[in-house]
């Protein structure tokens, strides 16, 4: 064969701008690209050696790569088919023409199709960082010569007879000295990136530019080829999985229950970690990550998978993903939309089956679950309908309960009515005064418990969820005849009458009632439907919207008759000064015990607190 010189034709207009500049914004991609061409001519050469067109020549398919950092190459070698100069000439001197049609054309009846979905651009995805890229190569077809092919960057080929004596590929690219790919942990890095798991070893090597030249460098497998996900997940040890998850999400944290998705039927395999508690404190985005025939195709799991997996760490394989030209995307499809149904159920039924046969442990990995499956029931009608009933929450008594439960538990008691803790040191007071008087509630104090609350108020109208500082008097309230609440009533109108002209705030209304507990004086509780309100205004008012014209119901100061304070003041003969010192004390206490008083407010507390313990040395002197 003579030499030929020529200029790269293309199929329709020149695509190097396009390889540039469009397909390929990610310059790693040139690495992904040709090492899926050797990849691709070793499949190729293993499906002729099966169907005996082919000689078994080789022992050992392998891919290497070989920096150069005296001569500034980057060599991509493989023992796969090879190409004679007719092959290079339809599959890389035209361009955007792929070899990938004709190949399944040829041997359309005796291949698998994991061959589709190449688009004869990748090649020249060296150029990317390259300004002259040689080929040698020779065929695997009997008496084939070798080919040397040189092209530079303005599209000059040359290609003439070579000198390879080994079936297979080696591509040169020769690039700048300062190029970052010339370093091998840059190099192995990107290797790592989308071949971590890739079935066939890849092996880097580096001749430095201190090296003695004659010593062939150290070759070094990159990639792990035999990934958990392919297992059988019978085959599958606890330490396996945990280092599995340590190693693809480059993490020291464990996971806290994992699910194997093993799908022949779909052509997919995986792993979903569920994250743990202080990874999720971290990071509350966990990380997904996608590859088709164990080669990574992207982190992206937008439109993929729903978005509540996003926080979780998921690692899948599937054979059919429909991908985007440039392969680091997926394409909507029928056939996706059967994946993530698949996904969604599987993370439903794991989560089913530990709760209802390992209730002990779902109870102890709660808090790690916690925001993951409220969020996702939230987020999610289909996967809300599996697993809302598996939310469980902790009640006063630490003890679990799912909804359902404590219904049942309460109700003789407060039907339907759920109390629950948004705060637990703000709500301190009201939690130890529940706990003293026997009554349970339930800790709702994740940020994405309240929008939770609303959607299940929703869904069942019957239900109804108070704060623990809201409605407080009708849970404590001491059960009273008839004659008895007349008293009540009376001594309420006496009390409040008595208040009048001490608090100043409109907001504040007086009233007074027997609870159950003797050692309550004085609460503070709001109607829940009005905090409700109120925290919607604060929370516009922090954004910065005008809310003056915004009201909510007055805050309820509620006096317990069963006190000795209290009942003090229904005395007519104690001592005005005596009196209101005691009212005024009452006041604060049960602001303090919803929230800190404001400035004036403490320092006339402090000064009355000061003002008692005078007493109370005066009284002890006498
Ligand atoms: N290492 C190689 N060994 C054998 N043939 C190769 C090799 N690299 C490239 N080729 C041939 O060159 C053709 C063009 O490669 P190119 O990467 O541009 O496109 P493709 O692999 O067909 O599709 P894609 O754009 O998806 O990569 C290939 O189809 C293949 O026939």
């Amino acid at each position: 064969m003579g030499s030929i010189n020529g200029k790269l034709s293309v199929e329709s207009e020149n695509i190097f701008p396009i390889i540039k500049q469009w397909l390929y914004t990610e310059q790693d991609i040139f690495v992904r690209e040709l090492i899926s061409n050797c990849a691709d001519a070793i499949s190729k050469r293993d499906s002729l050696i099966k169907i005996g067109t082919c000689q078994n020549y080789a022992v050992n398919s392998f891919i290497c790569i070989e920096i150069n950092q005296t001569e500034n190459t980057i060599k991509f070698m493989d023992n796969g088919i090879g190409m004679d100069a007719d092959e290079i000439e339809r599959y890389i001197n035209q361009i955007a023409f792929s070899s990938a049609a004709d190949f399944l054309n040829q041997y359309k009846d005796n291949v698998d199709n994991s061959l589709i979905g190449h688009f004869g651009l990748g090649f020249y995805s060296a150029f990317m960082v390259a300004d002259k890229v040689e080929i040698d190569t020779l065929s695997c077809k009997p008496k084939s010569k070798p080919v040397h092919w040189t092209c530079d960057c303005e599209m000059n080929y040359k290609m003439e007879e070579g000198n390879k004596s080994e079936i297979g590929t080696t591509i040169t690219l020769h690039v700048e000295s300062d190029l970052q790919y010339l370093k091998p942990q840059r190099m192995g890095a990107v290797i790592n990136k989308y071949f971590a798991f890739f079935p066939i070893p890849i092996e880097l090597s580096c001749k430095d530019a201190l090296a003695d030249t004659a010593e062939s460098p150290e070759k070094k497998q990159i990639n792990d080829t035999n990934p958990l996900w392919v297992k059988n997940p019978e085959d599958c040890t606890r330490a396996e999985y945990i280092a599995f998850y340590q190693k693809a999400f480059n993490t020291h944290t464990e996971p806290v229950l994992w699910l194997h998705l093993y799908n022949e039927e779909l052509g997919i395999k995986g792993l979903v970690y569920f994250r743990n508690e202080d990874s999720f404190n971290q990071n509350i985005d966990g990380q997904i990550k996608i590859y088709s025939n164990q080669v990574y195709i992207t982190n992206e799991g937008k439109g993929l998978l729903p978005e509540f997996l996003s926080l979780q760490n998921v690692i899948f394989d599937c054979t059919d993903l429909p991908l985007m030209a440039s392969r680091s995307s997926v394409q909507k499809s029928e056939a996706l939309n059967s994946i993530t149904h698949y996904i969604v159920e599987q993370v439903a039924f794991k989560l089913y089956g530990t709760f209802e046969c390992e209730r002990e442990f779902y109870e102890e990995i709660w808090n790690s679950l916690n925001p993951f499956i409220k969020f996702s029931c939230l987020k999610d009608k289909l996967f809300a309908s599996y697993v809302e009933k598996f939310i469980i929450f902790r009640t006063l008594r630490d003890k679990y309960v799912t909804l359902n439960e404590y219904l049942e538990q309460i109700k003789d008691k407060h039907q339907n009515i759920i109390y629950y803790v948004s705060d637990e040191i703000q709500q301190a007071h009201y939690i130890s005064t529940f706990k003293k008087a026997g009554i349970d509630a339930l800790y709702m104090t994740h940020v994405v418990d309240q929008p939770l609350i609303k959607k299940l108020e929703m869904k069942d109208t019957n239900l109804r969820f108070n704060r623990i500082d809201s409605d407080f008097c009708s849970a404590l309230k001491e059960k009273l005849t008839e004659d008895e609440e007349a008293k009540v009533t009376e001594d309420e109108a006496r009390l409040v009458n008595s208040f009048k002209g001490l608090v100043e705030d409109k907001h504040l209304t007086v009233k007074a009632d027997r609870l159950i507990t003797k050692e309550i004086s004085s609460i503070m509780i709001l109607d829940e439907e009005e905090r409700r309100v109120k925290d919607a205004i604060e929370m516009y008012s922090a954004t910065g919207i005008d809310v003056s014209k915004f009201s909510y119901g007055n805050d309820i100061l509620l006096l317990n008759l069963n006190n000795k304070l209290v009942h003090f003041l229904l005395n007519p003969s104690a001592s005005e000064k005596v009196t209101n010192i005691i009212k005024m004390q009452l006041i604060d206490i049960a602001r303090l015990g919803q929230e800190t008083l404001e400035a004036e407010q403490m320092s006339a507390f402090i000064d009355r607190s000061n003002m008692i313990l005078e007493l109370a040395i005066e009284r002890d002197n006498a």
